[in-house]
């Protein structure tokens, strides 16, 4: 009986597959299929940090309400100061932050001000104390001030009806701190995002489960938790599938019943065991399943229902690099948050990379900064795609262009720092 013919099998076979989708044409293809889930809900300032604006901000009054002083000193009048040689200024009064002078400042005055005094009414510069003596009523000052100085303008920080902050916008902690000074109590923010999640694999223990001949704990619900608790979604944990068609049957469609998205890992690739995308097609629809990356060539995508679903690969690495390129943008835009480039910065080597062309690879890597200031990128070391600890170790992923075949000390690489993986 004549057998089929084999594939071929070049010494770069690994990393080469005609059929896997270049990354940028999968994130292309991931951002046709997302959308912002509808619905809002008014929260709390406090409750709000990591929360997506629904709506923009504006200003319902300057910050800050009153023109005030930058400097504790002397408010005084710009004209009444010496082009050279001093000055003495009768002090008429004193401005504490919170407790300002009422009466309007004449010729040949001053005010004793504190930082955050209001400015008052006929002053146009502060003189910081430093730069004056006092003498009992008298305080005398000398020559290089200008109108203006040391003054904080009404509305310099934020002026009545400017957009604050935009729709879309995911508050930071001194975006609370922005809101808070305009006396804003709540926030109106989109709803959050329910995410369901799940390991698949007869091999995978639970922490406190006895380790069988050949078992390895479940480590990607792990990092799955601590990635999806970073993006401030709510968490539906569905524990260990076992690689059994009916049990993951049954729990795709529990998933996508509950969730906006639903995120497995192993199981995608094209072992006996691998049923994943099987399952997706029967019960959805499978927009890919393969990119030309590394880690994380077999990553599944496609709907079930109204959810979107990944299916990401089994290996430890391969689950947080593909979680932070696809699912964490996909889950951004669908949780309403503005588009945002992740930031790279193309720094040298500073040990040597092994890399074989076809496939883009996001190798692990430790920002340094040289004794004279320059940063470099020094790779954690072994890359395969099990080395879970060459990512906890890590703060940048190196990313290798398709064509990179290795690279020296001292060559240009680009470098992704880590946001919420260290
Ligand atoms: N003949 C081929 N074999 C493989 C290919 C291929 O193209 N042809 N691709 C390889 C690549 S790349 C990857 S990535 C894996 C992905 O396969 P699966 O998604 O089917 O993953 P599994 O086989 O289920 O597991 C792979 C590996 O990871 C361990 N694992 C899985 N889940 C967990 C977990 N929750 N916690 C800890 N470790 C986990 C599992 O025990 C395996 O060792 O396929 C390659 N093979
Ligand atoms: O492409 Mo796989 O995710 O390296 O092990």
């Amino acid at each position: 009986m004549t057998q089929p013919p084999l594939d071929p099998q070049p010494s770069c076979c690994d990393d080469y597959d005609p059929h896997a989708l270049g990354v940028e044409e999968a994130l292309a293809r991931i951002d046709a299929v997302v959308a912002p889930v509808a619905g809002c809900e008014r929260v709390a300032l406090r409750a709000a940090l990591g929360r997506v604006l629904a709506a923009d901000v504006i200003a319902p009054a300057d910050v800050p309400a009153h023109a005030n002083s930058a400097m504790d000193g002397y408010a005084v009048r710009a004209a009444d100061l010496p082009a050279g040689g001093s000055v003495s200024l009768r002090v008429v009064g004193t401005a504490l932050a919170g407790a300002a002078w009422d009466g309007t400042l004449g010729a040949g005055e001053a005010v004793r001000i504190m930082t955050g005094g209001v400015l008052p009414a006929g002053a146009d510069c502060v003189v910081m104390q430093e730069a004056a003596l006092r003498d009992g009523e008298e305080v005398r000052i000398g020559s290089g001030h200008r109108a203006g100085q040391n003054i904080r303008l009404a509305g310099e920080d934020l002026p009545r009806g400017a957009t604050v902050l935009a729709a879309g916008r995911r508050l930071a902690p001194a975006d609370l701190g922005v809101l808070a000074s305009l006396g804003l109590a709540e926030v109106t923010v989109r709803r959050r995002l329910r995410v369901a999640f799940f390991s698949t694999g007869d091999e995978l223990r639970s922490i406190g489960e006895a380790l069988d001949a050949g078992c390895v704990y479940d480590s990607n619900r792990y990092s799955l938790h601590g990635l999806l608790t970073r993006l401030g979604v709510e968490l539906i944990d569905m524990g260990v599938v076992r690689d059994d068609a009916a049990a993951l049957r049954t729990a795709f469609r529990e998933a996508a019943a509950c969730a906006d998205a639903v995120i497995s890992s192993g199981g995608v690739s094209v072992g006996e065991a691998d049923f994943v995308k099987e399952i997706l097609g029967a019960l959805g629809h499978i927009d890919f399943w393969k990119i030309a990356m590394k880690p994380g060539r077999p990553l599944a995508f496609g709907r079930i229902g109204d959810a979107v679903f990944f299916g990401l690969p089994g290996n430890p690495v391969s689950v947080v690099v593909t979680f932070y390129q696809f699912v964490q943008p996909a889950l951004r835009r669908m949780m309403g948050q503005s588009a945002t480039a992740p930031v790279r910065v193309r720094v040298p080597l500073l040990a040597a990379v092994k890399k074989r062309p076809g496939r883009v690879e996001f190798q692990r890597g430790v920002l340094e900064r040289a004794a004279d200031g320059s940063l470099g990128v020094r790779p954690t070391g072994e890359q395969g795609s099990g080395i879970l600890s060459s990512i906890s170790r890590a703060d940048c992923f190196i990313v290798l262009p398709t064509a990179c075949a290795g690279g020296a000390p001292g060559d240009l690489v680009d470098v992704e720092p880590f946001e919420g993986l260290c």
